[in-house]
């Protein structure tokens, strides 16, 4: 089978295609690789590995050292996949295109694959704004801390900032420490993102779709306004669009 792996700096997302389809696909958190891979080995179930595509944002060395531990316990080579200047239909915005995650890059050639235009927010480890045009110009984007990371800012910057309860999903003034910050966190996001969209939509159609994904989308979209398109497979749709296109194969 074809085995996709999306690495991001928290979490593994992979899938695995067989002849007659999707065979299985999963996510777990870590940077040891040793367990991740086992753990992603044994839910595979022993089937043999055809082609092992890789795209990873983790760094050049944790490539390196994850690469040896895949080719060790699924005895497949593992081809690196990175953004470049173009791919299907896309024109990276980036003078060093390379530079570009490709988290970011392949989710925004599946989203510009099934609508032309579009924007994409993804709420990881750090949360990215990216807009593609109908003719699939990359206009550009944003980077800014994800909520995990603000969160952990704010607990490693200060002494008595600390979430210690359960707080519901809301933007309203809090009246507790905890409600301070999941609220203020919640209405930063919230800020950010609707700006985010009204920059973008200002460069493309007002009406122009607008993907969330990532492993905070969840905690954000019920604060947002209606209408935005939730869908955690995007950066694995449009490795599995590119790498078929490469192979001749239809989408
Ligand atoms: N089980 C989990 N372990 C760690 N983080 C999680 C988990 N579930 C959701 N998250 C949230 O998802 C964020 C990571 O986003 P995700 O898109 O999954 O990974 P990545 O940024 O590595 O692509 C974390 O910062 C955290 O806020
Ligand atoms: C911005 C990112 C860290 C987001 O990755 P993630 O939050 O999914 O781990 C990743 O896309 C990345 O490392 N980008 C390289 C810098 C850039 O895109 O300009
Ligand atoms: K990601």
């Amino acid at each position: 089978m074809k085995l996709f792996l999306d690495i991001g700096n928290t979490a593994m997302k992979w899938r695995s295609r067989g002849v007659t389809g999707v065979e299985g696909g999963g996510w777990a958190h870590g940077r040891d690789w040793q367990p991740l891979v086992q753990r992603l080995a044994e839910q595979l179930g022993g089937g043999q590995v055809s082609e092992l595509w890789v795209a990873s944002v983790a760094g050049l060395e944790a490539d390196q050292d994850l690469a040896q531990v895949l080719q060790q316990r699924l005895l497949a080579r593992p081809q690196f996949y990175y953004s470049s200047a173009a791919d299907a239909g896309v024109r990276n915005a980036y003078s060093e295109p390379e530079r570009l995650g490709v988290d970011r890059w392949l989710a925004m050639i599946e989203v510009h694959g099934r609508h032309g235009e579009a924007v994409v927010i993804d709420c990881g480890s750090a949360m990215t704004v990216d807009a593609v045009t109908r003719a699939g110009e990359h206009l550009g984007g944003y980077i800014v801390p994800g909520v995990q990371m603000l969160r952990d800012s704010l607990f490693k910057g200060t002494a008595r900032v600390r979430v210690t309860e359960n707080v519901a999903p809301s933007v309203q003034l809090g009246r507790s420490t905890s409600a301070c910050v999941e609220h203020g966190l919640r209405a930063m996001s919230v800020g950010f993102v609707e700006f985010a969209i009204g920059r973008c939509r200002a460069q493309l159609s007002a009406e122009c779709p607008v993907y969330l994904t990532g492993g905070d989308a969840e905690w954000l979209r019920d604060s947002l306004p209606g209408g935005l398109l939730h869908d955690p497979d995007l950066v694995l749709d449009g490795f599995e669009r590119v790498i078929a296109a490469r192979n001749g194969e239809a989408p």
